[in-house]
């Protein structure tokens, strides 16, 4: 049985005092079965660290540098996350790659520097509306996890999560639906079980893309969807406990 992860992404949101009342709220929730997942922003890693210390709350990162140290102004390193008690790091990430330019080699070559100073990638897939709509949707799917495949083996998924976020879901209202995830979800297991059944079954697949509190207990009566990565319903302390409740 694969526990669930309901992962919530700020991205480039929250302030010093709002991050307090959101992760306040966030404290008063009950103990889940699933695992509670939040990723702000670099600046706020510290603070939100010492906030949710003695909890069951795990702190993400929403990127790192694929290189290690030294002269790379502006990145964050994967071992400086690892002083701040970073478990997860969000990696391909669409908005990383449609907007930064992250291509599948350079999401792959983070996978690994992560993975090396074990760090668990939550490596983030999934297609535009027009490779949708020319079903180029498990095509796109595979391509981003080989890539991966490639350069850290299948063995290494045992080590990561996979979120499937399809592009035209995120932050525009229009969630898949619960089928539509399951249909896909249930190809990227069967696509890993070509390398191996045993990875394929022990992987995480988390949905991603206008999950709200109303549309999550479908989502997550889905057999191979195992948890969620919110955006904006993850600002909500109120929304994101509904979310995590929903998740059982
Ligand atoms: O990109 C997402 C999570 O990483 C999803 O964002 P929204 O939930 O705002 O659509």
């Amino acid at each position: 049985m694969r526990q669930k992860i309901v992962a919530g992404n700020w991205k480039m949101n929250g302030s010093k005092e709002s991050i307090v009342s959101l992760v306040s709220g966030l404290l008063k929730m009950k103990d889940s079965n699933s695992e509670v997942v939040i990723a702000p922003s670099f600046p706020y890693l510290s603070q939100v660290c010492d906030l949710v210390d003695a909890s069951s709350l795990v702190l993400a990162a929403q990127n790192i540098s694929h290189e290690v140290k030294g002269a790379y102004t502006g990145e964050v390193s994967a071992s400086m996350l690892g002083d701040f008690g970073v478990k997860y790091v969000l990696l391909g990430h669409s908005e990383r790659r449609s907007i930064y330019g992250e291509t599948d080699a350079i999401v792959a070559s983070k996978v690994k520097t992560a993975l090396e100073f074990r760090l668990t990638p939550m490596l983030c897939i999934g297609e535009t509306l027009e490779e949708r709509q020319s079903n180029q949707t498990l095509a796109v799917c595979e391509r981003q996890l080989q890539a991966v495949i490639a350069l850290v083996g299948i063995e290494s998924f045992e080590k990561m999560v996979v979120a499937y976020e399809p592009v035209w879901a995120i932050g525009t209202g229009l969630s898949a639906s619960a089928e539509q995830a399951q249909e896909v979800h249930e190809s990227i297991r069967a696509f890993l079980a070509k390398s191996s059944e045993s990875v394929s079954q022990k992987v995480q697949i988390l949905y991603g893309g206008s999950v709200k509190a109303s549309t999550s207990s479908a989502l997550f009566q889905m057999p191979d969807v195992d948890g969620a990565l919110v955006g904006g319903a993850s600002l909500d302390a109120e929304e994101f406990i509904a979310i995590i409740k929903a998740a059982g």
